[in-house]
């Protein structure tokens, strides 16, 4: 019998930065279940997510397009309900579409108003919840202040927490997201001093832990109803902020394990006007103390390492129930984390440890085969996994809605024709305090990334100089050549190349390509549409004759 994938397991992590894997190149923090992935798929090194932010990211992931394209720009800005999304792509195809964790999605509730589109209905509720079929949704941040929380749902985790027997209001916040201090007073994972605490929780009792058994009691439901075909979205809250995480893995690693932090004085002398702001703000400025990057990142690590036992646990599960010969497996993240480099703390840029993720491809087909275990070096969008997923699914990639292109070629050991030459990364940082600081309008609040192998170049709009590394021969992107003079013919070659992205037709997304190639041999005289025709000669005989001409 023929191998082939039915299935496919979307996971996703979030702030997961593509080198803190064994099988990237972290030199201490040990990866196996994840490196064993690796070896029977396809690792692809150079993947790049269309927005350094969660929200705009993952709207991306689902529409398969450019943030420019479906306009959620950032952490809670709707997905107009005209998306067209992944799990509306898959379902025309007869696959299931459906979401196990966090999305960041917020609804387009106006524009569900106007169409007079219930969310207790069938479509409502997809429309509302990005296109999946819902089995958990947890966005995994019920942080509470003065005004209320953050996220306003019920949150399904706390209530998993208090039928554990957990007491606290909040045991999100109060316990997976906080130890105990020296009085056995809360010691809150919000603030970063108490990073190195064990989470006064159980283990598996944990975030991560947590999920993974929602993901194989979903898997179970579907098998014990025959379901499917199905693609599942496991998204994962970890390893993002409140970095702290249950024993043992609060003490697995040290300072010792932290890498050398990536920056130099260099970048604080006449830096770029949009990079200076992010870097004096309170997160930039508290990564680059002393000793914060050694509090904070080996709890970053024991959440990673958590995260690798876990998928461990869940791929042994698939293998003893038979589903590693069925479902495609996909691992990757929204974005990563800068931890410090380039002084800087959380996302939002666009150097390499925020905007570029791991990402790793299992495909059981027998057309993989050959190129289980190997690295792929293309320029990988995130949107590409949209258009790999209708592939899969079967049926054409309707490129005049989905942006990215489908890596089945390269899994296969097939080499696409005219892979794409650079990325395009953006981010909107129109509703930001940096914004308010540069005294930026909310058009101008732009910014756009091109990249390539050799060049990363950003555009700022606002009347900024564009920002310009040689990656080359400065790989650790310590040198911004944006305003040397030396480069002009580089950032010629990348705004040219801008405004070609920017004149892309994203937004003819009700007619296919195919459709307007056939529309070009149609005549409008078939249906009785003739312009400028001088002479009725010209026509055919029975066009004149069994229409215009007849009584
Ligand atoms: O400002 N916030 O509320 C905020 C910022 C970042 C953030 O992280 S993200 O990974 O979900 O974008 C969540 C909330």
């Amino acid at each position: 019998m023929t191998r082939k994938a039915k299935n496919i397991l979307f996971i996703m992590f979030d702030q997961l930065r593509y080198d803190y894997l064994s099988c990237t190149g972290h030199p201490s923090l040990n990866t196996p279940h994840l490196d064993a992935l690796a070896g029977k798929g396809v690792r692809f090194s150079h993947c790049y997510v269309q927005s350094p932010i969660c929200g705009a990211s993952r709207m991306s992931f689902y529409t398969g397009r450019y943030v420019h394209s479906h306009g959620a720009a950032w952490n809670n800005f709707p997905l107009k309900v005209g998306e067209v999304t992944l799990g509306d792509h898959l379902r025309e195809r007869g696959m299931d579409s459906w979401l196990i964790g966090k999305t960041h999605m917020s609804v387009d509730q106006a524009g569900m108003d106007r169409l007079g589109i219930s969310r207790d209905g069938v479509i409502g509720a997809r429309v509302a919840e990005c296109g999946f079929d819902v089995f958990l949704r947890d966005d995994g941040l019920w942080g509470e202040g003065p005004q209320g929380f953050y996220d306003k749902r019920r949150s399904p985790y706390n209530e998993y927490l208090k039928g554990q027997g957990y007491e606290a209001e909040n045991p999100w916040q109060q316990n997976a997201n906080a130890g105990v201090d020296e009085d056995g007073g809360v010691a809150s994972g919000w603030f970063l001093r108490h990073a190195d605490k064990p989470a006064n929780i159980k283990e598996e009792d944990s975030e991560t832990p947590w999920l993974t058994g929602q993901a194989i009691e979903f898997i179970k439901t579907q098998d014990a109803n025959s379901a499917g075909p199905w693609m599942c979205h496991l998204s994962y809250i970890k390893p993002h902020w409140p970095y702290i995480v249950p024993a043992p893995y609060h003490d697995m690693y040290t300072a010792e394990n932290v890498l050398p932090v990536v920056r130099s004085d260099g970048e604080l002398q006449n830096p770029h006007p949009v990079y200076e702001q992010f870097m004096q703000n309170e997160i930039g400025q508290t990564f680059s103390k002393p000793g914060v990057r050694e509090k904070v990142i080996p709890a970053y690590m024991g959440l990673i390492k958590q995260a690798d036992d876990q998928m461990g646990r869940l791929f042994n599960w698939l293998d003893e129930n038979g589903h590693m010969e069925d479902t495609m497996i996909v691992v990757t993240s929204d974005h990563g984390d800068y931890l410090g480099d380039h002084w800087m703390g959380e996302k939002d840029l666009f150097h390499d440890p925020s905007v570029r993720v791991p990402l790793i491809i299992y495909d059981p087909s027998q057309e993989a085969d050959t190129t289980r275990g190997t690295v792929c070096s293309a320029l990988v969008e995130s949107i590409d996994l949209a258009a790999t997923f209708v592939d899969l699914a079967g049926g054409d990639v309707p490129d005049h809605i989905i942006e990215g292109r489908s890596l089945l070629p390269f899994l296969h050991g097939q080499n696409p024709e005219a892979w794409r030459e650079y990325v395009v990364s953006e981010y909107d940082y129109s509703a930001t305090p940096e914004a308010a600081a540069l005294g930026l309008d909310p058009k101008q609040a732009r910014l756009f990334m091109l990249a390539d192998k050799d060049w990363k170049f950003i555009f700022a709009d606002g009347g900024f100089r564009p920002l310009l590394f040689d990656l080359k021969n400065d790989p650790k992107e310590l040198n911004d050549l944006g305003a040397d003079l030396g480069h002009a013919e580089v950032i010629n070659m990348f705004m040219k190349r801008l405004s070609e992205w920017a004149r892309r037709p994203s937004q003819r997304t009700t007619v296919s390509n195919d459709t307007l190639l056939k529309k070009r041999d149609g005549s409008a005289a078939d249906v009785g549409i003739f312009i400028g025709v001088y002479d009725e000669r010209e026509l055919p005989y029975d066009v004149i004759e069994k229409t215009i001409r007849r009584r």
